[in-house]
């Protein structure tokens, strides 16, 4: 157990460990480790205690470590798992997504040096730039109407990374129109995010000076949720790790991969595990969900993985619910008979411990919609949510929390607040200048507490304040000023969340007064009390005529699903779905029909 000075939380979290010896081993372990395991089974608990115990005994200020994962949200749930440890964003503690990382910690500081073929100082194409580049390079190379999609094309540049090989020339169009929307973005001075990832592998693969830089700042890299991060991020750790001495800590899990649209791949994952420089570690206990529901699980994924619930006694309940009317009629029975139950069944449940799973944006605007007219207050996140979570979006939420209470109990922290606005300042700031920035940044935020007051208030009041000055300054922030300028709408009179208090947007990522409306994949890390997942139909999930990767896929994306619930998960059908010329009846999702045989067999 460690020695030096720990926060009394770490300490109660550690000595949690203790009883499951997968942990205790990846805790204790002494070099690169990889931890593979099942849901729930605490691998990410594992790895922000392990963190904090380097960084107590292993690392020496001003060196630090690198605490990488692939989305926005699951950035922020590291971020206040570490803050809880005492640990926070801070000059040798990184702790965000695999695009920032590359971005701030290899692009920025070493890309000119490494006279990498993009404009310095750079900056960063909004979505609505790219998607238009995107869309004029595809028009004018192949016609408007043209059949190849934007997807494919991102998917392409992420996952071949060497334009000289065969691979990159094996789907011609997509290389061409890659090389076309690039050729775009240059000239406008612009890279986006796909290009950091792709040129942060390029300079460390190719520039051996850059390796001992990072070592020294970095001597750790730690990455969540491996399986999502694609073929670049994984040269990029192999080439820290094995040629530049960084010790690695990773945990993943490849029944979770559910981003192969992206270039992600949990084989990758499963490569790193096997090398014999590395010790793997596999958990088999789930501490997230009752018995049924593990056991559940494993058969809809149709592996047995030998997992096993912490607690075999709890209860867990698992239905499959016919709503005869289609995708309304089951949000609506969602609303009106699943919710009220669950939440008298449960002293103490709120609506934030239940969430409603669907399929994509337009599900969503369903479910929605049955949820106000049932008058339920929900949080949505989805692409059709107003704005997309990046890191200032995600600050500007957590500045909210804080004036709205947090401050009374120092969640989030004030130093983690002002740690991660230095950060968004690109060029090197000196200890006077970030002493400066982080006074007035204190002042402003101590004179915007208030238990209640309109969001727009507030987030107007932080922009006039020091945040327009500084998008103002960093034009490298150009893609984040989009999201707050979205955000601002939304809020404004008229806007999808004009009506919004700080409090509910400090609380945006989950408050007890709202129910959880999320994606199948945003819902990834995630865990409820109560899971309700709609549009279980043929057609929908999965989509009919996959190829058998992509229905390995869907699979994968339905087990996601189910591991979310720890007591309740409710499945939804109704038969058919919603074609453009009425609905097509193929009937239930297959994956519900092998589920309900396993737990039938099973006596479940
Ligand atoms: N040793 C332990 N003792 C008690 N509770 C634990 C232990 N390890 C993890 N947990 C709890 O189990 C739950 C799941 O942990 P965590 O989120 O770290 O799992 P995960 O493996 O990252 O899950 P997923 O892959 O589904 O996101 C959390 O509520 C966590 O606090």
């Amino acid at each position: 157990m460690p020695s030096r000075s720990f926060s009394t939380a770490y300490l109660a979290q550690a000595a949690e460990l203790a009883g499951n010896p997968g942990q205790l081993a990846a805790y204790n372990s002494q070099g690169h480790c990889v931890v593979l395991a099942g849901p729930g089974s605490g691998k990410t608990k594992t790895l922000v205690l392990k963190l904090a115990r380097i960084l107590a005994e292993d690392v020496q200020a001003p060196r630090g470590a690198a605490c990488i994962t692939y989305s926005q949200e699951c950035a922020r749930e590291l971020t206040r798992r570490l803050e809880m440890l005492g640990l926070r964003e801070a000059p040798n503690l990184f702790i965000g997504t695999v695009h920032g990382f590359c971005l701030r910690h290899l692009l920025m500081p070493y890309g000119r040096l490494a006279d990498l073929p993009i404009q310095f100082p750079l900056s960063v194409a909004s979505q609505r730039v790219s998607d238009r580049l995107i869309r004029q390079s595809g028009d004018e190379l192949f016609g408007a109407n043209h059949p190849y999609k934007a997807i494919d094309l991102g998917r392409h540049r992420r996952s071949v990374l060497n334009r000289n090989s065969v691979a990159w020339r094996s789907e011609e169009e997509l290389a061409a129109w890659a090389e076309a929307y690039e050729a775009a973005l240059r000239q406008g001075g612009l890279i986006d995010y796909d290009d950091m990832v792709v040129y942060g592998q390029r300079l460390i693969a190719e520039h051996d000076w850059v390796l001992p830089l990072v070592q020294a700042k970095f001597p750790v890299l730690a990455v969540d949720e491996y399986q999502d991060l694609g073929v670049a991020l994984h040269r990029i750790v192999k080439r820290l790790a094995f040629d530049g001495g960084v010790r690695l800590f990773a945990v993943g899990d490849a029944d979770q991969s559910i981003y192969g649209f992206t270039g992600a791949d949990g084989a990758l994952l499963m490569e790193l595990a096997e090398r014999e420089d590395i010790e793997p570690v596999r958990l088999q206990l789930n501490y997230r969900s009752g018995a049924g529901i593990v056991s559940a699980s494993e058969m809809a994924l149709g592996e047995d993985r030998g997992y096993r619930a912490n607690d075999p006694t709890r209860q867990a309940t698992i239905e499959f619910v016919l709503c005869p009317d289609g995708l309304a009629d089951q949000a609506a029975h969602a609303v009106a008979q699943i919710i009220p139950v669950a939440l008298d069944s449960k002293p103490g449940r709120t609506l934030g411990d239940i969430a409603i799973l669907y399929t994509d944006y337009r599900a969503g605007d369903i479910v929605a919609k049955a949820v106000a007219a049932g008058g339920f207050d929900y949080i949505r996140v989805d692409t059709a949510a107003p704005y997309r979570k990046v890191a200032l979006t995600s600050w500007v939420e957590d500045c909210a929390a804080w004036c709205a209470g947090g401050w009374r109990i120092a969640r989030p922290q004030l130093r983690g607040l002002i740690d991660r606005y230095l950060a968004f300042h690109r060029a090197n700031l000196d200890d006077a200048q970030a002493r400066r920035e982080g006074q007035e940044l204190t002042a402003l935020l101590w004179a915007l507490r208030a238990d209640q007051q309109s969001a727009r208030d507030f987030v107007a009041s932080l922009r006039n304040g020091i945040l327009d000055r500084l998008l103002v300054a960093e034009s490298s922030l150009a893609d984040q000023k989009e999201q707050l300028d979205r955000m601002t709408a939304a809020l404004a009179e008229g806007g999808a969340l004009a009506t919004l208090d700080i409090a509910s947007l400090g609380g945006r990522d989950g408050s007890p007064d709202h129910l959880n409306l999320l994606t199948l994949h945003s819902a990834k890390g995630c865990e409820y009390d109560v899971v309700i997942m709609v549009g279980l139909d043929y057609g929908s999930l999965p989509w009919r005529k996959l190829s058998p990767e992509k229905l390995r896929e869907s699979r994968r994306l339905f087990y996601v699903g189910l591991t979310r619930a720890r007591d309740e998960v409710h499945m939804l059908y109704s038969g058919f779905v919603e074609g453009r010329y009425g609905p097509m009846r193929h009937g239930r999702s297959p994956f519900l029909d092998e589920l309900e045989a396993r737990m039938r067999a099973a006596n479940l």
